[in-house]
């Protein structure tokens, strides 16, 4: 067969593949967002998962407070915003965390920054625009001064009975503060979900061990581990596993009973020696193989009971695409994440594209954000072999199916660094 046949967008047996959208689809439709939560303190809650909205009880700030190191005034109605210099007497003094009395008109209190306004208090000005006079027992201003100044209000920030925080947020810092802001010390949050791990291949070794002619390191493993590490995820992790049918199966047995979902890499193709499919078919349901995008076309997707299962094509190129494009968002909507899709942004290719090709290609790429509108280069090789290319990538530029083109045409491009998040 030559190139061109093997890559038609159809199997051997001349059914069509599955287009990428169709697929994402699939997967994600199936996904069961696990139903097990627990709570947890702020300090561990980092990239957990809200399974409830969060309401503020309280309004914050909780009371109107200073927003400058100054001087809270009690401006009287003929002193509002009329030029010419006045005097306040100062009354009081207020520290942050303490009350201050009540101002009389054309009295000043000193104040601090996020101190409570006393009462009668309805501005404050800035030290700096403050001339302390007789002996610093008064103040003088020589600008015309509005009302409210320099207050910030309560409930400037939140009002109580907000929705603080939706279901579905994966917490980041800033969303942790703000539940402690209103005095929040615990959250819900869907348990971490257990994904069973392991590697197909005769052919590896593992670093450390010694390379025998013939072999390789098993790069995917570490892979692997690292990406779900990424998502927050308990591993069990099986290691490489002899290529056999029967190997094949009883690592499945293994991971099923105890796992949300199992993950492998390699063993995924046509090759008689290729035993994830068939393991599958015989032990659970398969659901998807072969999807019409390059790299990682040999994908397998389908269940064993409760646990779902995802098996990624060995080469480790296609193994972290695939895991990107299609493992992660299951991922993350299993772990109960609003948000699972991929975002991209567009950007313009700095490359022509003279041959169109059967599969959706996602190629790796790096931005060259010295111009506008950005422009993306190509990685020179882009074997779903060369591994040094995702590490020299900064993303994934989609390149569509049966299409050709010339420098400048906008594309979509997937960011490492958001995947990666
Ligand atoms: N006749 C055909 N052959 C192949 C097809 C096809 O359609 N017809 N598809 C090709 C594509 S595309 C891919 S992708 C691979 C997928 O193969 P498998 O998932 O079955 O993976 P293996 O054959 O086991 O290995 C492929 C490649 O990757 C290396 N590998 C495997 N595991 C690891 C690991 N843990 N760490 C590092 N590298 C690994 C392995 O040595 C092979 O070089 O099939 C094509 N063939
Ligand atoms: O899909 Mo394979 O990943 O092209 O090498």
């Amino acid at each position: 067969m030559n190139n061109q046949q093997v890559d038609c967008g159809c199997d051997t047996m001349s059914q069509p593949l599955l287009s990428i959208d169709e697929a994402l689809e699939k997967l994600t439709n199936s996904v069961k967002v696990t139903n097990s939560t627990q709570l947890i303190r702020l300090d561990d809650a980092l990239n957990r998962i809200l399974v409830i909205d969060v309401h503020a009880n309280i309004s914050t700030p909780s009371f109107d407070n200073s927003a400058m190191d100054g001087y809270a005034i009690n401006l009287k109605i003929n002193q509002i915003n009329t030029p010419g210099g006045f005097t306040f007497e100062i009354t009081g003094r207020i520290l942050a965390g303490s009350i201050g009395n009540a101002l009389a008109p054309g009295c000043a209190a000193r104040i601090f920054t996020g101190a409570p306004i006393p009462k009668d208090a309805n501005t404050v000005l800035m030290q700096e625009e403050c001339e302390l006079i007789e002996n610093k027992s008064k103040i003088k201003v020589y600008r015309p001064i509005s009302l409210g100044e320099n207050i910030r209000p309560m409930g400037n920030d939140i009002q109580s009975g907000n929705i603080i925080l939706s279901k579905g947020t994966q917490l980041q810092p800033q969303d942790i503060a703000l539940a402690a802001s209103v005095g929040i010390d615990k959250l819900e949050v869907f348990h971490k979900i257990k994904v069973g791990v392991f590697f197909t291949g005769y052919e590896l070794v593992n670093p450390g061990d010694t390379l025998q002619q013939g072999k390789i390191f098993n790069s995917n493993r570490y892979l692997l581990v690292a990406l779900l590490n990424k998502l927050g995820c308990k591993i069990t992790n099986l290691g490489s596993i002899k290529d056999t049918f029967n190997a094949t199966c009883n690592a499945l047995k293994a991971l099923k009973s105890d796992c949300d979902l199992i993950i492998t890499t390699g063993g995924v193709s046509v090759g008689e020696e290729d035993y994830i499919k068939p393991a599958i078919e015989q032990l659970g349901q398969l659901n998807l193989w072969r999807i019409k995008i390059k790299p990682g076309k040999p994908i397998v997707f389908g269940s064993l009971g409760h646990c779902a299962f995802i098996g990624l094509p060995g080469n480790p190129v296609s193994a972290m695409v695939t895991f990107l494009l299609f493992a992660r968002p299951f991922i993350k909507k299993m772990q109960g994440a609003s948000h699972y899709l991929n975002t991209t942004f567009k950007t313009q290719a700095n490359f022509d594209w003279h041959k169109p090709k059967p599969r959706r290609e996602f190629i790796r790429a790096r931005l060259d954000h010295t111009t506008f509108p950005t422009k993306a280069n190509l990685y020179p090789k882009q074997g779903s072999d060369v591994l040094s290319s995702m590490v020299w990538a900064d993303g994934l530029i989609e390149v569509p199916e049966k299409i050709t083109f010339k420098r400048g045409k906008v594309l979509n491009f997937y960011p490492l660094n958001e995947m990666l998040s």
